[in-house]
């Protein structure tokens, strides 16, 4: 039996049957058969129906947004702003999918060589719970617009909402079988990478997850992406707009109660605006509101699980065993639910638990460097690459994001995934990208067409 719990409350909300090998069948037959048809289709009809299912999720947003809350809990305002970003990507997809796949000249020996992208079949999405709808969408519009069927293995905490995704697209009657739920448990999916029906899967999730469904994937010779953990360093140098610093990199701590792979988990600040910068990054974490993801007013949730929780917990007080200084919260609140509270740790350095792991929750972790140099090597001394910001004058931000080791960096801003332009990480990050151009191309038969002259 699968359980999802509510982690407001710690109470089981409902336990469900993952399915058997006879169903699994059934959807994986579903989605070959659907295929054969969804790729005949034109990118305008391909379109029609992701536009369709973008405006039912904006027209139901509060609906939808409802089981994240419940299972995972996110805040709702976050949750809204979620499923409004889902729709997004959708419409985005459906505008450009054509452009990002459109056919390329190359001159040869031909007397015409081409290269077009095609689909290569049902693709299954390994999805986890921290973004139950954005992490969807980001899998399948483009994964859809270029014609392929989408297999959703969602995370076994989140069945309402793996529902709830797939049920968008059969309430705006969507070709039956593009895009299923396939509600199995992780054992499950080795089976399914293996099927011959299934040509490629996309994973989001830690780094041990990735490397297991890689193998899988590589001894069938089918292609992965991953996209993984992540100790996101955020370098604040003493030319920067500190208070401005501060907001966004409260901001891109602490949402999603911390739980996103591209949170900033390690600020690192030049020592001579450091206290300042603990001052300002201080005043922000205590004015955040911690409680009911129901509420409006929250800020931050509750941890989606229990064990994760105790797992964080440990990081903090590891750290703090080791020298770090706790400035605010580092202690488990007594009542119901997985809460943690906001904590600020400060003087950690990069031998330290909360530096070396990737820390999954509302914890900022302050380091100290002594220039610009020792920054950019403490931030890139770190298995994980998969995004970073930096803080001072843009010129030099500039070059500093060419030396940094990620996938994305920000200059002077927030990071943040968009479907316009790709996210992916390097290092022990994972491998490919979402989104963009680049991300439409991940599951696609890059095809020679090379045409000699029919008479010499
Ligand atoms: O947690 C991973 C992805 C987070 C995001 O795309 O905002």
């Amino acid at each position: 039996m699968l359980k999802a719990v509510d982690p407001n409350t710690g109470q089981l909300i409902h336990e469900y049957e993952p399915a058997g090998t006879q169903e699994i069948d059934g959807i994986i037959a579903k989605a070959a058969a659907s295929f054969d048809q969804w790729k005949r289709q034109s990118f305008g009809e391909r379109a029609a129906v992701l536009n369709e299912a973008a405006s039912y999720m904006r027209t139901n947003a509060e609906k939808l947004a409802r089981p994240m809350t419940r299972e995972m809990g996110k805040p709702v305002k976050e949750a809204l702003g979620e499923v409004n970003k889902a729709a997004w990507c959708a419409e985005h997809y459906a505008q450009y999918a054509e452009e990002y796949l459109a056919r390329e000249t190359i001159e040869s020996d031909a007397a015409l060589s081409y290269v077009i992208y095609q689909p290569l079949g049902p693709i299954l999405g390994v999805l986890p719970w921290n973004a139950p709808f954005w992490l969807a969408f980001r899998f399948c519009a483009p994964t859809l617009m270029a014609g392929n069927t989408c297999l959703m293995k969602h995370d076994s905490h989140v069945p309402q909402c793996a529902r709830a995704i797939a049920g968008v697209f059969d309430a705006v009657g969507a070709p039956p079988g593009i895009m299923q739920n396939l509600p199995v448990k992780s054992a499950q999916v080795e089976a399914v990478i293996r099927d011959p029906r299934v040509r490629g899967v996309s994973l989001t999730g830690s780094t041990a997850a990735g490397s297991a469904v890689a193998s899988i994937a590589a001894s069938e010779i089918k292609p992965a992406l991953l996209e993984l953990g992540g100790s996101d360093p955020s370098i604040v140098l003493a030319d920067a707009d500190l208070p401005k610093a501060a907001d966004l990199i409260t901001t891109m701590r602490i949402i999603n109660a911390g739980q996103s792979c591209i949170a900033a988990k390690r600020v690192i600040v030049e020592r001579q605006v450091y206290d300042v910068m603990v001052d300002l990054l201080a005043e922000r974490l205590k004015a955040l509101k911690v409680g009911d993801p129901a509420d409006m007013e929250t800020d931050i949730g509750p941890i989606a699980r229990g064990d994760l929780r105790d797992d964080l917990h440990r990081q903090v007080k590891e750290t703090v065993q080791a020298g770090a200084r706790c400035l605010l919260g580092g202690s488990i609140p007594d009542g119901p639910g997985y809460f943690y509270p906001v904590t600020l740790l400060a003087d950690v350095d990069p031998s330290m638990v909360a530096a070396c792991e990737e820390t999954f929750g509302p914890v900022m972790v302050v380091m100290a460097a002594e220039d610009a140099d020792q920054a950019l090597k403490m931030a890139n001394d770190t298995p994980y690459g998969l995004a970073a910001s930096v803080w001072t004058d843009s010129q030099r931000g500039e070059s500093i994001a060419w030396e940094l080791e990620a996938g994305q960096v920000a200059v002077n801003g927030l990071v943040k995934t968009d479907p316009r332009l790709p996210s992916g990480g390097v290092k022990k990050s994972g491998y490919g990208r979402e989104l963009g151009p680049h991300g439409i191309r991940e599951f696609v038969n890059a095809k020679q067409i090379w045409i000699g002259p029919a008479k010499t």
